[in-house]
């Protein structure tokens, strides 16, 4: 359990609006679970890909020491004056955000720490944060990253072999790529009980609102505190019941794309808690600037149409930072046949 202190509350003066949801859903217990070394893992994610565009990851190897050394250190950064985080702030969009999620108006009752992975790309926030954090911190952050880089490759490689493709590196090489461009989130929900309701009961803020993951997956480990939900096939929502000792796995819209829609980009979000902090720490695994983005050949059935144009991660990008959270960024890269028949 974390004890981080809140931010406070929004007042008449404050100009942001936070959105709230009608009613927390149930846990949701058949989401699928599966072990890394199980002998039927490389097909289970492949179904659970296609089903839900999210699975649990369990027996995933990464020592739970290094995990918590780093939730501790998450907490001790959080815990930390408002002034001293703000030094590595407004996101760039890489360093301290609070409250403001993106540029484009999305707020949620949130503060985190993104930051850049990729060599290419100079974020000053990112180098601020690398030069003046804590040698514990720094290093605990690249030690977990390390982790999610290598878990990330075996969970594509299942993928790919799930899907009876030869070359097991098909979606990993995009990762493997000593310029792919990933990234690495910290979040902090500080719990929400002093936001009430008129009638007295408590709201439920958003904490996160609903978005999917641009990348081809990102990695999602949490503390015990649920709020996180996903979207099912049908529209409902449902929460994901937290386990502090295994990965959430999100299929992101460009893993949706390279499946040529076989694989389904989640959509999720994440509800404050009334009563205590969520830490989440997220590894989003997303390919090289320059990369083209296509449905793949290996992937399709002869004489398959392809869903998508072909676009370049950064063209991808451009248009990402021009979007609001819950828009469907994939929209401007379906094929107009494509698109005309889905209406
Ligand atoms: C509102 C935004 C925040 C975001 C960039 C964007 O313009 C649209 C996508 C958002 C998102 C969602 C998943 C990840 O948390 C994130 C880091 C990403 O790659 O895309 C965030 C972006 C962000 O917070 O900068
Ligand atoms: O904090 C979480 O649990 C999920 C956050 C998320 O979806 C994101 O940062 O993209
Ligand atoms: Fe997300």
């Amino acid at each position: 359990m974390v004890a981080v202190s809140c931010p406070p509350p929004p007042t008449n003066n404050n100009v942001l609006l936070f959105q709230s949801c009608n009613k927390p859903a149930n846990f949701y217990e058949a989401i699928p679970v599966i072990g890394l070394s199980d002998p039927d893992a490389a097909s289970l994610i492949v179904r659970a890909s296609q089903d839900f565009g999210f699975f649990k990851l369990v027996n995933h190897g990464v020592p739970m020491e290094l995990i918590t050394t780093l939730e501790n250190e998450a907490v001790k950064y959080f815990g930390k004056p408002q002034s001293d985080k703000d030094r590595a702030g407004p996101p760039d969009p890489f360093g301290y955000g609070n409250k403001r999620i993106g540029w484009n108006g999305d707020v949620g009752w949130i503060e985190y720490l993104l930051l850049n992975l990729n060599p290419e790309i100079i974020s000053p926030n990112t180098q601020f944060i690398l030069n003046h954090y804590p040698h514990a911190f720094c290093s605990a952050v690249e030690k977990y990253v390390s982790e999610m880089r290598k878990l990330s490759y075996e969970v594509l490689e299942l993928m790919a072999d799930g899907l009876g493709i030869e070359e097991r590196n098909t979606f990993s090489r995009y990762l493997r790529d000593e310029k792919s461009d990933c990234l690495f989130r910290l979040n902090h929900y500080p719990p929400c009980s002093e936001v009430e309701a008129p009638l007295g009961c408590v709201k439920n803020l958003m904490g996160f609102g609903e978005h999917t993951d641009p990348q081809l997956i990102s990695l999602l480990r949490s503390n015990n505190t649920s709020g996180l939900q996903i979207c099912l096939r049908d529209g409902t929502w449902v929460s994901v019941p937290s386990d502090n000792t295994s990965f959430f796995i999100n299929i992101g819209d460009t893993l949706q794309v390279m499946t040529n829609g076989r694989f389904k980009s989640v959509k999720h979000r994440v509800l404050a808690d009334t009563s205590s902090s969520r830490v989440s720490m997220i590894y989003f695994g997303g390919p090289p600037l320059r990369e083209k983005i296509a449905p793949l050949g290996s992937v399709m059935e002869e004489e398959e149409e392809k869903l998508y144009k072909e676009f370049t991660w950064c063209e991808y990008k451009k248009a990402m930072y021009k979007s609001r959270l819950s828009d469907n960024r994939l929209a401007p890269f379906y094929k107009a046949a494509a698109q005309s028949d889905s209406e």
